[in-house]
Protein backbone atom coordinates (compact mmCIF):
# COMPACT_ATOMS: atom_id res chain seq x y z
CA UNK A 1 0.00 0.00 0.00
CA UNK A 2 1.47 3.38 -0.68
CA UNK A 3 -1.24 5.39 1.04
CA UNK A 4 -3.68 5.16 3.27
CA UNK A 5 -6.19 7.78 4.42
CA UNK A 6 -9.19 7.35 6.90
CA UNK A 7 -11.95 9.81 8.31
CA UNK A 8 -10.70 12.26 6.43
CA UNK A 9 -12.62 15.19 7.00
CA UNK A 10 -11.65 19.13 5.86
CA UNK A 11 -13.13 22.40 6.35
CA UNK A 12 -12.22 25.47 4.94
CA UNK A 13 -13.61 28.98 4.59
CA UNK A 14 -15.88 27.94 7.45
CA UNK A 15 -17.11 24.99 4.89
CA UNK A 16 -17.37 21.69 5.87
CA UNK A 17 -16.01 20.49 2.05
CA UNK A 18 -15.76 16.50 3.29
CA UNK A 19 -15.93 13.78 6.08
CA UNK A 20 -15.58 10.06 6.37
CA UNK A 21 -13.12 10.37 3.26
CA UNK A 22 -11.81 6.42 3.31
CA UNK A 23 -9.16 6.35 0.53
CA UNK A 24 -6.08 3.27 -0.08
CA UNK A 25 -3.85 3.72 -2.81
CA UNK A 26 -1.98 0.62 -4.53
CA UNK A 27 0.10 -0.30 -6.43
CA UNK A 28 -1.23 0.95 -10.42
CA UNK A 29 -4.18 2.33 -8.86
CA UNK A 30 -5.65 5.12 -10.35
CA UNK A 31 -8.53 7.62 -8.81
CA UNK A 32 -10.32 10.41 -10.47
CA UNK A 33 -11.43 13.02 -7.91
CA UNK A 34 -14.18 14.70 -9.38
CA UNK A 35 -16.80 16.97 -8.50
CA UNK A 36 -17.95 20.66 -8.94
CA UNK A 37 -16.03 24.15 -8.78
CA UNK A 38 -14.83 24.14 -4.73
CA UNK A 39 -15.97 20.68 -3.83
CA UNK A 40 -12.45 20.42 -2.61
CA UNK A 41 -10.43 18.19 -4.82
CA UNK A 42 -7.33 20.70 -5.11
CA UNK A 43 -7.48 21.11 -1.58
CA UNK A 44 -7.75 17.12 -0.93
CA UNK A 45 -4.70 16.45 -3.08
CA UNK A 46 -2.88 19.21 -0.68
CA UNK A 47 -4.21 16.99 2.33
CA UNK A 48 -2.76 13.61 0.72
CA UNK A 49 0.79 15.45 0.13
CA UNK A 50 0.80 16.55 3.93
CA UNK A 51 0.50 20.69 3.07
CA UNK A 52 -3.27 21.18 4.14
CA UNK A 53 -3.58 19.78 7.67
CA UNK A 54 -7.57 17.83 7.49
CA UNK A 55 -9.88 18.61 10.12
CA UNK A 56 -9.78 15.12 11.26
CA UNK A 57 -8.96 11.96 9.89
CA UNK A 58 -5.40 10.09 9.16
CA UNK A 59 -3.05 9.91 6.66
CA UNK A 60 -0.39 7.53 6.60
CA UNK A 61 2.34 7.99 3.47
CA UNK A 62 4.81 4.63 3.21
CA UNK A 63 5.59 6.42 -0.48
CA UNK A 64 6.89 9.43 -1.48
CA UNK A 65 4.60 11.81 -3.27
CA UNK A 66 4.58 14.52 -5.83
CA UNK A 67 2.08 17.26 -6.44
CA UNK A 68 1.70 18.68 -10.06
CA UNK A 69 -0.65 21.65 -9.27
CA UNK A 70 -1.37 25.24 -10.31
CA UNK A 71 2.16 26.62 -8.06
CA UNK A 72 4.72 26.03 -10.72
CA UNK A 73 7.83 25.73 -8.35
CA UNK A 74 9.94 27.32 -11.14
CA UNK A 75 11.89 30.29 -11.15
CA UNK A 76 10.56 32.26 -13.46
CA UNK A 77 13.80 34.30 -14.51
CA UNK A 78 15.80 31.08 -15.21
CA UNK A 79 15.65 29.52 -18.89
CA UNK A 80 13.04 26.63 -18.61
CA UNK A 81 15.67 23.47 -18.85
CA UNK A 82 18.17 24.90 -15.86
CA UNK A 83 15.22 25.62 -13.92
CA UNK A 84 13.94 21.89 -14.36
CA UNK A 85 17.36 21.07 -13.37
CA UNK A 86 17.37 23.01 -10.23
CA UNK A 87 14.26 21.12 -8.78
CA UNK A 88 14.45 18.00 -10.58
CA UNK A 89 14.85 14.50 -8.30
CA UNK A 90 15.76 12.35 -10.83
CA UNK A 91 16.44 12.29 -14.32
CA UNK A 92 13.98 14.66 -15.93
CA UNK A 93 14.99 14.31 -20.01
CA UNK A 94 12.52 11.36 -20.47
CA UNK A 95 9.84 13.22 -19.35
CA UNK A 96 10.91 17.04 -20.63
CA UNK A 97 11.17 14.15 -23.95
CA UNK A 98 7.81 12.92 -23.78
CA UNK A 99 5.99 16.06 -23.11
CA UNK A 100 7.88 18.27 -25.92
CA UNK A 101 9.51 20.05 -23.55
CA UNK A 102 12.64 19.81 -25.08
CA UNK A 103 12.65 22.50 -27.93
CA UNK A 104 11.91 25.16 -24.78
CA UNK A 105 15.12 24.42 -23.01
CA UNK A 106 16.25 28.27 -23.37
CA UNK A 107 12.69 30.01 -23.00
CA UNK A 108 12.75 31.68 -19.48
CA UNK A 109 9.86 29.90 -17.22
CA UNK A 110 7.85 33.73 -17.00
CA UNK A 111 7.21 33.87 -20.59
CA UNK A 112 5.57 30.38 -21.01
CA UNK A 113 2.22 29.92 -21.98
CA UNK A 114 -0.49 28.23 -19.56
CA UNK A 115 -0.19 24.82 -21.31
CA UNK A 116 3.98 24.64 -21.63
CA UNK A 117 4.07 26.24 -17.73
CA UNK A 118 1.50 22.69 -16.77
CA UNK A 119 3.81 20.56 -19.31
CA UNK A 120 6.28 21.51 -16.73
CA UNK A 121 4.54 21.16 -13.94
CA UNK A 122 3.93 17.77 -14.82
CA UNK A 123 7.30 16.40 -16.12
CA UNK A 124 8.94 17.49 -13.23
CA UNK A 125 6.16 15.54 -10.94
CA UNK A 126 6.88 12.45 -13.82
CA UNK A 127 10.56 13.11 -12.62
CA UNK A 128 10.53 13.18 -9.43
CA UNK A 129 10.99 9.68 -8.71
CA UNK A 130 7.77 9.54 -6.46
CA UNK A 131 5.50 6.59 -6.25
CA UNK A 132 2.54 8.02 -5.88
CA UNK A 133 1.38 11.56 -8.13
CA UNK A 134 -1.10 13.84 -7.53
CA UNK A 135 -1.75 16.03 -10.23
CA UNK A 136 -4.41 18.76 -10.00
CA UNK A 137 -6.25 19.43 -13.52
CA UNK A 138 -3.69 17.77 -15.31
CA UNK A 139 -5.80 18.26 -18.72
CA UNK A 140 -5.96 22.21 -18.09
CA UNK A 141 -4.26 24.10 -20.88
CA UNK A 142 -2.90 21.00 -22.60
CA UNK A 143 -3.41 20.31 -26.76
CA UNK A 144 -4.30 16.77 -27.54
CA UNK A 145 -0.80 15.71 -28.04
CA UNK A 146 0.03 16.82 -24.97
CA UNK A 147 -2.66 15.24 -23.48
CA UNK A 148 -2.21 12.25 -24.96
CA UNK A 149 1.56 12.56 -24.03
CA UNK A 150 0.15 12.68 -20.54
CA UNK A 151 -2.28 9.55 -20.78
CA UNK A 152 0.99 7.19 -21.74
CA UNK A 153 3.38 9.17 -18.87
CA UNK A 154 0.40 8.14 -16.46
CA UNK A 155 0.06 4.78 -18.06
CA UNK A 156 3.51 3.87 -17.78
CA UNK A 157 4.09 5.12 -14.28
CA UNK A 158 1.03 2.71 -13.43
CA UNK A 159 2.44 -0.48 -15.25
CA UNK A 160 5.61 0.05 -12.96
CA UNK A 161 3.81 -0.04 -10.08
CA UNK A 162 3.08 3.55 -9.44
CA UNK A 163 -0.56 4.91 -8.33
CA UNK A 164 -2.10 8.52 -9.59
CA UNK A 165 -4.69 10.66 -7.86
CA UNK A 166 -5.84 13.23 -10.69
CA UNK A 167 -8.47 15.57 -9.63
CA UNK A 168 -10.11 16.77 -12.52
CA UNK A 169 -13.39 17.96 -14.78
CA UNK A 170 -12.11 15.98 -17.97
CA UNK A 171 -11.73 12.33 -18.48
CA UNK A 172 -8.39 11.12 -19.28
CA UNK A 173 -7.36 7.55 -20.52
CA UNK A 174 -6.63 3.93 -19.27
CA UNK A 175 -9.02 2.81 -16.21
CA UNK A 176 -9.95 5.10 -12.98
CA UNK A 177 -11.50 4.65 -9.44
CA UNK A 178 -13.85 7.50 -8.94
CA UNK A 179 -13.89 9.64 -5.85
CA UNK A 180 -16.83 12.11 -5.99
CA UNK A 181 -16.76 15.25 -3.86
CA UNK A 182 -19.54 17.64 -3.19
CA UNK A 183 -22.21 15.28 -3.39
N1 LIG B 1 -6.61 29.36 1.30
C1 LIG B 1 -7.91 29.14 1.49
N2 LIG B 1 -8.55 29.59 2.59
C2 LIG B 1 -9.87 29.37 2.78
N3 LIG B 1 -10.63 28.72 1.92
C3 LIG B 1 -10.06 28.27 0.81
C4 LIG B 1 -8.68 28.46 0.52
N4 LIG B 1 -8.42 27.90 -0.66
C5 LIG B 1 -9.57 27.37 -1.11
N5 LIG B 1 -10.55 27.61 -0.23
C6 LIG B 1 -11.96 27.21 -0.36
O1 LIG B 1 -12.03 25.79 -0.29
C7 LIG B 1 -13.09 25.34 -1.13
C8 LIG B 1 -12.55 24.22 -1.99
O2 LIG B 1 -11.59 24.73 -2.91
P1 LIG B 1 -10.78 23.77 -3.89
O3 LIG B 1 -9.85 24.62 -4.66
O4 LIG B 1 -10.24 22.64 -3.09
O5 LIG B 1 -11.96 23.22 -4.83
P2 LIG B 1 -11.91 22.41 -6.19
O6 LIG B 1 -12.90 21.28 -6.06
O7 LIG B 1 -10.50 22.03 -6.49
O8 LIG B 1 -12.46 23.48 -7.21
P3 LIG B 1 -12.22 23.72 -8.80
O9 LIG B 1 -13.03 22.69 -9.54
O10 LIG B 1 -12.77 25.09 -9.01
O11 LIG B 1 -10.74 23.64 -9.05
C9 LIG B 1 -13.59 26.55 -1.92
O12 LIG B 1 -14.81 26.98 -1.34
C10 LIG B 1 -12.51 27.59 -1.72
O13 LIG B 1 -13.05 28.88 -1.66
Amino acid sequence: MHLAAEGLALERGGRLLFQGLDLALAASDGVAVTGPNGAGKSSLLRCLAGLLAPTAGRIHRQAQLALADERLPLDPELPLARALAFWAAGDISPAVNALGLAPLAEVPVRILSSGQRKRAALALAASAEAPVWLLDEPLNALDAPSARALDRLIAEHREAGGAVVVATHQPLGGEWRRLELGR
